[in-house]
């Protein structure tokens, strides 16, 4: 079986045998009908994506690849906290009238830090050690930004990125503080997996693995039944992940320099309904 369908099906496993449910709490996501949307968690899981062996993107259902990459771009590249930016519609419940969702993600990613060498925002800063400094220990980026949390529609869960070269090989840490196992576990690992290629890419480097710390793993009551049936299907061959090896600059990656070669999947047709 592929590394990314075990690892989400042990996590699943894991949470749904051990895991503790927060039904007697007055928790704050709701479902569209107002009803409280609970879950049952396990804190603490680490899972280690080898990026030189396989692109770990699930198998057992549909990941989409495209959107998924156009919403890393959004927050890395563009910077942006509007979803007028965004080709997807994920973002539309957390927007207000102008399309903003507060001083979060991209908004955080893009302000501006002074430094010795001049002011560099975190993913410039990140860009700048990486060809400069590549064996720094003071590679990362981080968007849970006390100071702007009150004008932030939802806080950052996915909040930072450790970047750490080992010889020629690119590592990375993503510490997540809460997620939502159904609709985003793969979606945060294949745009972070993606993240570390474009990294490597334009350092000179090699993607070497991506180590996912989450603190809150959680599946929501309505997801249960849907995981249950989701884990027991069929797992294929992981595809091979093609980046655009013209590319030397990290703000000219598009959507469309990236291709999964030879990518199969269920073709079930999951409705996965999102607590808000
Ligand atoms: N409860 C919750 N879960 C999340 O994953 C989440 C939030 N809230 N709030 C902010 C963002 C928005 N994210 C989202 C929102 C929707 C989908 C979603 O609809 N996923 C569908 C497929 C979407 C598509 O194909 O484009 C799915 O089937 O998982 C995914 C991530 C991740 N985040
Ligand atoms: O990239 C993301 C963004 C959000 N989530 C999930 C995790 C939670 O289910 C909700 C946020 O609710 P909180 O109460 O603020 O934890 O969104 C995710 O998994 N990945």
């Amino acid at each position: 079986m592929n590394a990314a369908d075990k690892i989400f099906i042990e996590n699943c496993k894991e949470i749904l045998q051990n895991g503790v449910w927060d039904n007697e709490y007055d928790v704050r996501p709701r479902w569209e009908d107002g009803t409280p949307a609970h879950t049952i968690k396990k804190f603490g899981i680490v899972n280690r994506y080898n990026l030189e062996e396989s692109f770990p993107i699930l198998t057992l259902r549909k990941t989409n690849f495209k959107a998924a990459v156009d919403e890393l771009l959004w927050i890395w590249q563009k910077k942006s906290n509007n979803v007028n930016d965004l080709d997807s519609h994920i973002w539309d419940s957390w927007a207000d009238g102008t399309g903003s969702i507060g001083k979060a993600y991209g908004y955080q990613l893009g302000i501006k830090h002074k430094y010795k060498e001049g002011e560099f925002n975190q993913v410039d800063r990140v860009i700048y050690d990486l060809k400069n400094n590549p064996y720094s220990r003071r590679i990362l980026t981080n968007i849970y930004n006390f100071e702007d949390l009150h004008e932030m529609h939802l806080y950052p869960c996915a909040y930072s990125m450790t970047f750490n070269v080992s010889g020629n090989k690119l590592n990375a840490i993503l510490n997540q503080r809460s997620q939502d196992m159904l609709a985003a576990n793969n979606w945060n690992v294949v745009q972070y997996s993606i993240l570390v290629h474009m990294m490597a890419q334009i350092s000179g480097l090699e993607a070497g693995e991506l180590v996912h710390v989450i603190a809150d793993a959680h599946i929501y009551d309505r997801h249960v039944p849907i995981i249950e049936e989701l884990i027991k299907n069929k797992s294929f061959d992981a595809p091979k992940i093609e980046v655009d090896k013209n590319i030397t600059d990290f703000y000219d990656f598009k959507v469309d320099s990236f291709k999964l070669i030879d990518y199969k999947f269920n073709p079930v047709k999951i409705k996965v309904p999102i607590a808000v």
